[in-house]
């Protein structure tokens, strides 16, 4: 049932993909320790394990694996790395803790309501959202979203940081996003929230400004109080540069991701020292890489009072399953839970993980008009279509930045030394050295190279600036995949909404029907 806003229906939703990457041994993004990969490699299978770590990737050759090949692999690799890379199942052994948790927030600075106030509906529907309660819930005392409104008001607008804080954290607009201005005084009433709201609409902050609120109000624990998980690599790395600037002189974040050198600055040992020294408030991490640091009891998630899970719909697939599930499983019962996704899937699988109290659905604009969408059509052929690319390239770069997107790595390389030929260009993919992933799209951000190559792994959440156009090269394999990727363009920016083109090399199919349904154009070059 529906509380607020028209009836429920989640536009975006797509079946799961039907293949995925294994979880055990690195189910996202992870490596492991130089060392043990050398001795381990020296008795491993080298075909088999090859493909195995294909599997472990974030951008993994979904498709190329079936279910029956993927269930035998997986098990070899449960087998034969059991003893020292397990990720989930000795975690299962520890217990959850019990007991009531601190998790206060401070009041809001906004006077406070027993009732909905007056203009919310307006304020979701103008919005184009809906808040669904489960079962008994209903709106708790605290919420009020339009603290900017009056109540006659037919046209709320947003309510601004200053409504939140005494001294409102630094951001690109005192305004807060509608999918913020909701999840904002939702998750500071201690509700779990799981919100879908289209990219580029301002997510990261919808959960990032209520846990600021909840850490002024939990200062005194020893270990984190805040865990945020996400897919990837770049998307945590991402998540904690948002933080950083925003957290008080006296809080820390800590970005736990795969992939380090051991002479590098967030090597496991540096990170390992940091973690026994220093207080930590928040952690940002990927799965395989948080488990690693709690199987070493380096991390302990007993003081965790906020859990999010961003790209939650991503977590749900086999790949991240089994090792967020094994986290999930250490974290208090009583703490607050919020997960966020453009897109929706797993729906029983969140609801388990968060213990929904409200699903809050920010439904896309019809005609979004800020990107103009393209599907290209009859280009079967390699040749012809890397001389479309060179023709397309040429003219998008003069507007802004290219996001070539790729379905595998080996096909990124490809395509990356044939643009070398006439445009300077960077790759990213799982193949790639993880520094030189990091510095590769540290150019694109800067502009000092206008075209990147990649797979999946940029897919999702990553947010650049001044990107004008994405590209895909290989057509995405679902409808939930392209508008991820279709995302990358037409983000919010300070003034408004960037505007974008997206192209999309493709055949008859879902792709095809919803982008000319949504009034795309085809281009037969
Ligand atoms: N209140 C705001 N006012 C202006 N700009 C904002 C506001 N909140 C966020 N932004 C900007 O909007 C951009 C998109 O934000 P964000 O990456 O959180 O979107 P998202 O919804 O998580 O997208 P995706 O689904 O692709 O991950 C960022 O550049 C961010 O700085």
């Amino acid at each position: 049932m529906s509380f607020f806003g028209e009836s429920e229906s989640d536009s975006d939703e797509a079946p799961p993909p039907t293949t995925a990457a294994t979880t055990t041994g690195g189910g996202d993004d992870e490596e492991e320790d130089e060392l043990d990969a050398f001795m381990s490699n020296l008795k491993e299978d080298t075909t088999k394990r090859k493909r195995a770590e294909r599997l472990d990737d974030d951008d993994s050759n979904d498709g190329v694996v079936d279910e029956e090949e993927f269930s035998s692999l997986k098990k070899t690799q449960v087998e034969k790395q059991q003893p020292k890379n397990d990720k989930t199942l000795s975690l299962q052994s520890k217990p959850r803790p019990t007991g009531s948790v601190h998790k206060t927030f401070p009041p809001l600075k906004a006077h406070t309501s027993q009732t909905p106030h007056p203009s919310l509906n307006s304020y979701l529907n103008k919005n184009r959202m809906q808040i669904v309660p489960s079962p008994g819930r209903s709106l708790p005392p605290q919420f009020l979203p339009t603290v900017t409104s009056t109540p006659s008001s037919q046209n709320p607008s947003y309510p601004s940081l200053s409504s939140y804080f005494v001294t409102p954290p630094p951001l690109p607009s005192p305004n807060l996003t509608p999918v913020q201005s909701i999840l904002f005084p939702l998750i500071c009433s201690g509700s779990n929230v799981h919100a879908l709201s289209p990219t580029g609409t301002g997510k990261t902050l919808s959960y990032v400004l209520p846990m600021l609120k909840h850490l002024d109000a939990n200062v005194s624990s020893t270990s984190p109080s805040a865990l945020i998980m996400g897919p990837t690599r770049e998307l945590i790395i991402q998540i904690n540069s948002v933080i950083k600037p925003l957290l008080k002189p006296n809080q820390k974040s800590l970005a736990l991701y795969g992939g380090i050198l051991s002479s590098e600055k967030n090597s496991t040992w540096s990170i390992t020292s940091r973690l026994k020294k220093e207080k930590i408030d928040v952690i940002v991490a990927t799965s395989t890489r948080l488990i690693d640091f709690i199987k070493s009891k380096s991390l302990s998630l007993d003081a965790i009072t906020i859990f999010i899970l961003d790209e939650v719909d991503r977590l749900t697939n086999k790949q991240f399953r089994d090792s967020v599930h094994a986290v999930e499983g250490l974290i208090n019962k009583e703490a607050v839970r919020v997960g966020v996704s453009a897109t929706n899937a797993g729906e029983n699988i969140v609801r388990q993980w968060l213990d929904v109290d409200y699903k809050v659905i920010v439904r896309p604009e019809k005609v979004k008009r800020s990107v103009e969408e393209f599907i290209v059509r009859n280009l079967n052929e390699e040749g012809a279509k890397l001389r479309w690319l060179r023709k397309t390239l040429e003219s998008l770069i003069r507007v802004g930045g290219v996001i070539v997107f790729c379905g595998r790595r080996t096909a990124c390389e490809k395509v990356g030394s044939s643009v070398r030929e006439y445009l300077d260009c960077k790759t990213l993919h799982g193949d790639v050295q993880q520094s030189v992933r990091e510095d590769n799209l540290k150019a694109f951000r800067k502009g000092e190279t206008k075209v990147l190559i990649a797979t999946d792994v940029l897919g999702r959440g990553v947010d650049v600036k001044g990107v004008y156009a994405v590209v895909n090269y290989d057509e995405p394999k679902d409808w939930r995949e392209y508008t991820h990727k279709v995302g990358r363009v037409g983000r919010l920016a300070e003034g408004g909404v960037e505007e974008g083109v997206c192209f999309t090399i493709c055949g008859e199919g879902e792709i095809k029907r919803e982008v000319l349904r949504r009034g795309g154009k085809e281009l037969c070059p």
